[in-house]
């Protein structure tokens, strides 16, 4: 097991010992605290990690985002990263596409594995990984095309259908892959009922709800492994909201869902596994939804989570 890297507070220092490595007092405010040191890594789940990181920093020029964030997601499940604005949670989530790299102010240290395998070192294919690891933002953002070609953006950007001069002439076969693919794709994000008919049309036409099951498919077409959500529903009505957790819930049969929610009764419904990031970039706690939302071992996470503060 790694050294622990991550802390935490507590004033009940009932903690299980299955987390915690050490533990240290400091005064804060003039108040005892009892602050532990923990690696999440020893979070214990069946089946090896889908993915991991170790020691992960992130810094935007001299503001520190991320504090030493170790901890392992576990395969076809729905993770939840919950915690207050400004607490790294989408900082956190783009690190494990390494969509950090496209913001110049970023600097990421330490490690992120996929199956095992660094996504930091050099050489990894940007595009191949954001292939394998997907992403799904807050705010809809469909490209102004018409529902099949939002769909078939990927694939045919990947070669998965080939777009060449002798597949245009010959047509047809090319023409049904992508057919199966876009159908494959809505039906997978539960759209495909309510867009059959009209495939054709502008997908900016769709309500809200829809665009954003869209860009669910959109990302379900260069069939990823994990799929990373920025709080995917915080910008749509209830009924929407419910049918997007539904389809969470459903994908997490064969994907590793990865999902930011400011809302905790989401993240208490969707998730099998709650990650607790604090102010200061600190992950404080990491464990099963249930526990966490019911005993968490943290004073901080039991404030957080009852509404004492954030
Ligand atoms: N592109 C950026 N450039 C500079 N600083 C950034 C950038 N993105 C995030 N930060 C800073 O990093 C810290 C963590 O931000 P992040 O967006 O990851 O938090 P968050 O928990 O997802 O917040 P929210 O819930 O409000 O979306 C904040 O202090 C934020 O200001």
């Amino acid at each position: 097991m790694s050294e622990p890297v991550t802390s935490a507070d507590t004033e009940n220092s009932t903690q299980t010992t299955q987390s915690t490595q050490s533990t240290e007092r400091s005064t804060v405010s003039g108040e005892t605290d009892e602050r532990i040191q923990q690696s999440w890594l020893d979070y214990d789940f069946e089946g090896e990690p889908k993915l991991a990181s170790k020691e992960l920093d992130v810094h935007y020029g001299s503001d520190h985002a991320l504090k030493g964030i170790s901890m392992e997601i576990p395969k076809e499940s729905v993770t939840a990263l919950i915690g207050p604005s400004g607490c790294g949670k989408s900082t956190f989530l783009r690190c494990l596409n390494r969509m950090n790299d496209r913001i110049k102010a970023a600097n990421v240290d330490g490690s992120v594995t996929l199956d095992g395998e660094e996504i930091y070192q050099d050489g990894v294919n940007l595009v191949e990984l954001r292939k394998r690891v997907g992403m799904v933002f807050q705010a809809p953002n469909p490209f102004p095309k018409s529902i099949r070609d939002n769909i078939a953006y990927g694939p045919r950007k990947h070669g998965d259908i080939d777009t060449g001069l002798l597949a245009r002439l010959s047509g047809r076969k090319d023409q049904k892959k992508e057919d199966e693919i876009v159908e494959r794709s809505l039906k997978q994000a539960a759209l495909w009922d309510e867009v059959k008919n009209r495939l054709d049309d502008n997908a900016l036409g769709l309500s809200g709800g829809q665009q954003q099951r869209l860009c669910i498919a959109r990302c379900l077409a260069t069939d990823p492994e994990v799929i990373l959500m920025d709080e995917p529903a915080s910008a749509l009505d209830p009924i929407a909201t419910s049918k997007i957790e539904d389809l969470i819930a459903d994908l997490a049969e064969n994907y590793t869902v990865v999902v930011v929610t400011h809302n905790m009764q989401q993240a208490a419904r969707i998730s099998d596994q709650t990650a607790v990031f604090l102010t200061g970039g600190e992950l404080v706690e990491y464990g099963d939804t249930d526990k966490i939302f019911e005993s968490p071992e943290s004073q901080r996470v039991e404030d957080y989570i009852t509404g004492k503060f954030g």
